[in-house]
């Protein structure tokens, strides 16, 4: 048969991984695809640039467009990231009715809705593997794998960058800009890495999972965004002697008032298996009504595994190019006339439970109405602590773990602590997860 031909858009980091990975594996994936697959073309910005993998039998360009208009490209490959030139092409390589393959959230997140109706009024298909948690084949496994359930929830460490610096911080005891640079020279962090320290990476991947997993659009600016910036030692240690890891997390479930998708810093039991996820490495967990919880272990980011996905993808295109469109995985796991548009709930409505910290004057009586005021709003307590704080001598710290509560009742709660004339300006909160894994 035919080989398929590529066109590959940009030619760094995940680029160079997927060309290295398709030459490597050459054999093992033509007999999986039952074709040959190859890159013919790739544009780039610099045609000078040394490149991380050989270019031979790849004709360069600077012009993406012309990869795109290509009449010979039957697949085109965008892996140079970022939102409005990545669009632009994508969007003219469906509109000619060719497959695309992308590992770019940012794109899917924001404009997937819009890209995946035009493809399927196109007849192709846009695959996205390598847009959530690298190499992990969770789109799959969520859309396919788990099709039979109603999924309760999903909880994860969706960003190796964050995940990477806080294990650096933690074993090392590197600083947080010495961390971030490290991961940038292993080529896992974004163009713009503020994407993935203020949690943005993580809450595009996030609308990602929630979509195909609840079957509602991709409503990335729905999300609740906090990135791993605020996390203080004192809290991971105080964290860690209370039992709790500090973990950054996307996390998507159902509520009773509707669906809850938020990213943020979390205290997780040292024993769960997401408290134990270290360095670049990604895990999701899934729960379904059938199967109970299931997790998903593996490189979020990097060359090789962010390439893994994209040739999974790759060799799934070649095969779905034979298969009626009806035939099809949906894009968002749901047919596109079942994606109903239930409710996001905004903080107020979370339910979870809380960590928070707060400096007060060490007098008599101050933790029992800390307690008291907490019984007050109907809290319960699930662990405390009391500790002398670094400066002021007379002060105590309070730290305190509560078990679930709606957000909004806790919101309450702090707002009666801070009129208490003990009380101390600078209350750190987090939330804290529970799972049964
Ligand atoms: N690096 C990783 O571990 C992962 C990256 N991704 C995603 O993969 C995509 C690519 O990421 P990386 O390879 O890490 O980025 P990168 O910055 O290493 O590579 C992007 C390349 O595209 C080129 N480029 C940019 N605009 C272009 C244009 N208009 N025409 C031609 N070339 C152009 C750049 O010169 C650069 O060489 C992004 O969407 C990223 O979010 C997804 C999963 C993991
Ligand atoms: N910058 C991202 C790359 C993969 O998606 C990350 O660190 O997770
Ligand atoms: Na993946």
């Amino acid at each position: 048969m035919k080989p398929v031909n590529v066109g590959l858009l940009g030619l760094g980091t995940v680029g160079a991984g997927t060309v290295n990975l398709l030459a490597h594996n050459a054999k093992e994936i033509g007999r999986r695809a039952g074709r040959v697959v190859r890159i013919t073309h790739a544009a780039v910005q610099n045609l000078d640039k040394p490149r991380e993998c050989p270019t031979d039998g790849i004709t360069l360009t600077t012009d993406p467009f012309a990869v795109v208009n290509d009449p010979d490209i039957d697949v085109v490959l965008e892996l140079i990231g970022g939102e409005d030139d990545a669009y632009k092409l994508v969007m003219a390589a469906i509109e000619q009715g060719k497959h695309v393959v992308t590992a770019n959230k940012h794109l899917i997140a924001l404009h997937g809705n819009e890209i995946f109706a035009a493809a399927d009024k196109h007849d192709v298909v846009v695959t996205f593997e390598a847009a959530v948690a690298g190499g992990i084949p969770i789109i799959k496994a969520i859309r396919e794998g788990l099709a039979a359930n109603h999924i309760e929830w999903l909880a994860g460490i969706i960003n190796g960058t964050g995940n990477f610096i806080l294990s650096q911080m933690k074993f090392e005891g590197a600083d947080f800009a010495e961390a971030l640079a490290e991961a940038q020279a292993l080529g896992y962090a974004e163009a713009d890495p503020t994407f993935d320290v203020d949690g943005i990476d993580a809450a595009h991947k996030l609308a990602i999972l929630g979509s195909i997993a609840f079957g509602i659009p991709l409503s990335f600016d729905r999300i609740y965004t906090q990135g791993i910036r605020g996390i203080h030692a004192d809290d991971i240690a105080y964290a860690e002697e209370m039992g709790y890891r500090i973990k950054h997390l996307g996390i998507a479930r159902r509520n009773d008032g509707g669906i809850e998708l938020r990213v943020h810093p979390t205290l997780v039991s040292e024993k769960a298996l997401l408290a134990n996820v270290e360095g670049e490495k990604n895990a999701v967990m899934v729960y379904g009504d059938a199967v109970g919880p299931t997790v998903y272990y593996g490189a979020g980011a990097g060359a090789g595994p962010t390439a893994s996905a994209v040739v999974a993808d790759l060799i799934d295109t070649v095969r779905i190019m034979s298969v009626d469109p009806t035939g099809r995985v949906p894009h968002l796991a749901f047919q596109p006339d079942q994606i109903t548009d239930t409710p996001i709930l905004g903080n107020e409505g979370f339910f979870c439970g809380h960590y928070f910290r707060v400096q007060v004057a060490d007098e008599p009586g101050v933790m029992s109405q800390i307690t008291g005021l907490l019984a007050q709003h109907e809290i319960s307590i699930e662990a405390i602590l009391q500790k002398d704080p670094e400066t002021a001598g007379d002060d105590a710290l309070i730290i305190i773990v509560t078990k679930p509560v709606i957000e909004g009742q806790m919101m309450k709660f702090f707002d009666s602590l801070d009129d208490l004339p003990y009380t101390r300006p600078g209350l750190v909160h987090m939330r804290v997860a529970q799972f049964e894994d």
